[in-house]
């Protein structure tokens, strides 16, 4: 199941810098882990913003609630996530 998946982050200005890069690097981490795994599938910056747009391949709803409820920036998020399907007009074999 295809999601995509948007995130845009909201810091706490009085966080500790040194506190925040923590989180930040936690962050990379376990979005590279699930990279790796192929669950998560594409991750682009939204030009301008704290903000990615995101796309999730995932077994169910409850597994991508689990994998976005995980992730370390996640208190500071707003996250909004809409399901995909295929394009009518997509010349794509699969949903690769
Ligand atoms: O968009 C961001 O910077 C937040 C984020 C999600 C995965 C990651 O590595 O950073």
């Amino acid at each position: 199941m295809l999601f995509k998946v948007e995130m845009t982050i909201n810091i706490p200005l009085d966080m500790p810098k040194a506190t925040a890069d923590k989180i930040k690097a936690e962050e990379k981490a376990y979005s590279q882990a699930l990279q790796e795994q192929g669950k998560w599938r594409h991750i682009w910056r939204v030009a301008g913003s704290y903000a990615n747009v995101s796309i999730f391949d995932v077994e169910s709803n409850e597994e991508l609630h689990n994998l976005l409820s995980g992730l370390p920036l996640y208190p500071y998020m707003e996250i909004s996530v809409a399901p995909l399907c295929r394009h009518p007009s997509s010349i794509q074999s699969d949903d690769r």
